[in-house]
């Protein structure tokens, strides 16, 4: 891995992420080896039976990574309420794939925007409901877990 981003260091200026970490021995690995973020990724669950839910192992690469760069989350992130959990559980940003190509599919540019617009209403009604004013206010004390479902949002 080190040798892979020193190499696509040398050849850009553009920061590097890192795509499809899903534990905390890769999360580390990455910081240490210079990514700008890391983003947790099963790459839309497309490839291997068995990989992990993204949401369920986001806050041990959370933990892992301890703010040294930004964490971003995808896979499975259908509604507001998604997006809510992930910034709880400590993501800085959520991405999203299918649904914007459902949206591009069904009504081309206008329904790819429509897919997002959907997004942040549900995430700013989500937000409401729990009381936060802003993004930054969304914690981790908003979501109760157990084992690793998502039990509640509070
Ligand atoms: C048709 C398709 C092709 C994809 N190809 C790649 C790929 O080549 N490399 C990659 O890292 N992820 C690939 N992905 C995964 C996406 O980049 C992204 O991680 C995933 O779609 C996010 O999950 P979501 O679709 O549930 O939002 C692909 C996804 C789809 C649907």
């Amino acid at each position: 891995m080190l040798q892979d981003v020193e190499w696509l260091k040398s050849i850009t200026t553009l920061p590097i992420l890192l795509k499809g970490i899903v534990t905390a021995e890769d999360a580390r690995k990455a910081v240490e080896a210079g990514a700008a973020g890391v983003i947790v990724s099963n790459h839309g669950a497309r490839q291997l039976d068995y990989a992990p839910a993204t949401i369920s192992v986001l806050e041990e690469v959370v933990k892992a990574v301890g703010g040294a760069v930004p964490v971003l989350v995808d896979g499975g992130i259908r509604r507001g309420t998604d997006v809510f959990k992930a910034l709880a559980l400590g993501a800085r940003a959520v991405m999203v794939g299918r649904p914007v190509f459902y949206g591009l599919a069904a009504r081309g540019e206008a329904g790819a925007r429509h897919v997002i617009e959907m997004l942040n209403a549900e995430l700013e009604l989500a937000m409401a409901l729990c009381g936060c004013r802003s993004v930054g206010e969304v914690t981790r004390a908003h979501v109760v877990t157990e084992g690793d479902r998502i039990r509640a949002l509070l």
